[in-house]
């Protein structure tokens, strides 16, 4: 897809003598260090005929004639040949551009905290004009891109989209709220070029309903103007579409409704081209590794392009996804599972449950910030905690998975809208939710894994904007501290010493049988 300005000279040699004047007037240009003109001036080039020449004789090129650089287009054919000088001289001038370009990249990926790794990777976007310049997108992106006021390439954007469009396998690591949607939704709508009714031929994976239905809509909004089939695995279409005679380039589903749609209706996957596990590591989780592992298995397209996307990435992860990936790339911008840095944290100590209730209306006086995102651990926990505040002067919500998808869907709406100021949440929506200002997200209860945490406090804090997060802790949990003081102080936030010298515990899932919140009953059940 990129035209590397080397491939109009690359293969072709020019005959100095036969062009001295023009060779000689076009070293006095020399001085403009433009390193494609440096490499030009050195460039030994051929003039080929692109196309056959045509009948009628061309005028010959005179020494007055100006030079309008070399171009491969010209009808006339010269005949002559590199002596080995000469194709040293190429050689050798190719290898130092080469380096150049090497070391510009270097310095770019490191000034925008870029670690990659894996062969031949494409050079970062500096802008997202040079998807026009390097790769001919159609001028709708561009246009949507400024709709939607997004003027410059997040740090993911600026090395995932290249490398997507080259056709990479790649495992992507950024920070909550750093766009990595953008960063497989522009490359997949590029390659894929136009509406086709060929069937799918492209699949993005969402761990949650709510999730795949946003990344819906963030794909409609980038290819608006353009005539794209893009479809949401619903519930009813899952059931009742005739997937042979659907016009689909684009579904976006969860893995559950994917498989149950290929295994029983024969939705055929074998034309995807491109599929993009969104939020990645918790499509690995048990649970959804089954119907994510049958889905894999049903895109049987050989050209397609794999993509892995999460602002954490666990080890064991990588170690799974590595055996459906080839030759992938590994992007990580920052620091691999850290939290954002634009979210300041803080660690509440509470006591027991009873005292999370009076710490929760204090944090509300001392610094009432709405919206205001609230998790706890189960949805019984959630109603309780929706019962206690419904009557209180604070627009509360609550969103569960008990509750109906448009209960659901109607919750976030009116979070979205600011008719509600406190949403309480499972960790249902503690993944991918892009809540433009929520600029509080409170740990009722402590998050079940480091990777819960950082995604949890990652509802605030995006797009660069700034955000806070407060975590209440009991003394059930004092002893998984450590494992989120690292996330809490690599984001630059402040963390007691007492914390970080604690022993780092090896826990999968934190979920302690929780009191109730007020009276002494029995557990709770889990969400
Ligand atoms: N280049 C950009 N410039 C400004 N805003 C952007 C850019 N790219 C995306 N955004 C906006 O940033 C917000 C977060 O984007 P997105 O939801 O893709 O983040 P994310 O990295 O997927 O977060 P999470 O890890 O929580 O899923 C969105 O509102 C999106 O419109």
């Amino acid at each position: 897809m990129e035209k590397d300005p080397s491939f109009l000279f690359s293969g072709i040699t020019f005959n100095r003598k036969r062009f001295s004047n023009d060779f000689a007037r076009f070293k006095e240009k020399k001085e403009s260090n433009d390193p494609e003109e440096t490499l030009l001036e050195n460039k030994t080039v051929e003039v080929e005929p692109a196309a056959k020449p045509s009948k009628k004789r061309k005028r010959k090129r005179t020494a007055s004639d100006p030079v309008e650089g070399f171009s491969v287009f010209n009808s006339s054919k010269t005949e002559s040949v590199l002596d080995n000088s000469e194709e040293t001289e190429l050689a050798s001038q190719r290898k130092k551009e080469f380096n150049r370009q090497m070391e510009r990249d270097a310095i770019f990926r490191k000034q925008h905290n870029i670690h990659t790794s894996g062969t031949n990777i494409p050079s970062p976007l500096h802008d997202f004009s040079e998807l026009r310049s390097r790769y001919e997108c159609k001028p709708y992106i561009l246009r949507n891109l400024a709709e939607l006021n997004i003027k410059k390439p997040t740090p993911i954007q600026m090395q995932a989209i290249p490398i997507l469009l080259s056709g990479r396998d790649v495992f992507a690591c950024a920070p909550t709220g750093s766009g990595k949607t953008l960063a497989f939704v522009c490359p997949m709508l590029m390659k894929l070029k136009r509406a086709s009714k060929d069937g799918v031929r492209a699949v993005i994976l969402c761990p949650t309903r709510e999730l795949a239905s946003q990344t819906y809509r963030e794909c409609k909004k980038l290819a608006k103007g353009k005539k794209f089939y893009i479809k949401l695995m619903t519930k009813q279409l899952s059931n009742t579409a005739e997937f042979a005679k659907l016009s689909c380039d684009v579904l976006i589903s969860t893995p559950l409704r994917l498989k149950s749609s290929v295994t029983k209706r024969k939705l055929d996957l074998s034309r995807v081209e491109y599929l993009v596990l969104d939020e990645s590591d918790k499509l690995f989780e048990l649970g959804l590794l089954e119907p994510v592992d049958a889905i894999v298995k049903a895109c049987t397209n050989p050209s397609i392009i794999r993509s892995l996307f999460s602002a954490t990435l666990p080890d064991t992860v990588e170690e799974l996804a590595r055996t459906i990936m080839h030759d992938a790339v590994r992007v990580i911008i920052g620091r691999k599972n850290s939290a954002s840095e634009t979210v300041k944290q803080k660690l509440v100590y509470v006591g027991s449950e009873e005292g999370k209730l009076m710490a929760l209306r204090q944090t509300f006086e001392e610094s009432w910030n709405p919206p205001v995102l609230l998790f706890v651990q189960n949805k019984a926990r959630a109603k309780d905690l929706y019962n206690e505040l419904k009557f209180e002067d604070i627009r509360v919500d609550v969103i569960h998975s008990d509750l109906q998808q448009s209960e659901r869907e109607n919750a976030i709406d009116n979070f979205r809208a600011g008719k509600t100021w406190v949403l309480i949440a499972t960790d249902v929506i503690a993944r991918g939710m892009d809540f433009k200002g929520v600029n509080c997200v409170i740990n009722y209860d402590f998050p079940d894994s480091s990777s819960a945490y950082i995604h949890r406090i990652g509802r605030s804090g995006r797009a660069g904007r700034s955000g806070e997060a407060v975590t209440f802790y009991t003394d059930a949990d004092v002893r998984y501290l450590k494992n989120i003081a690292n996330a809490i102080k690599n984001a630059g936030s402040e963390v007691p010493e007492w914390i970080l010298s604690m022993p780092k515990l090896k826990w999968r899932k934190h979920r302690p049988k929780r009191e109730s919140l007020f009276a002494k009953q029995g557990d709770e059940e889990e969400e």
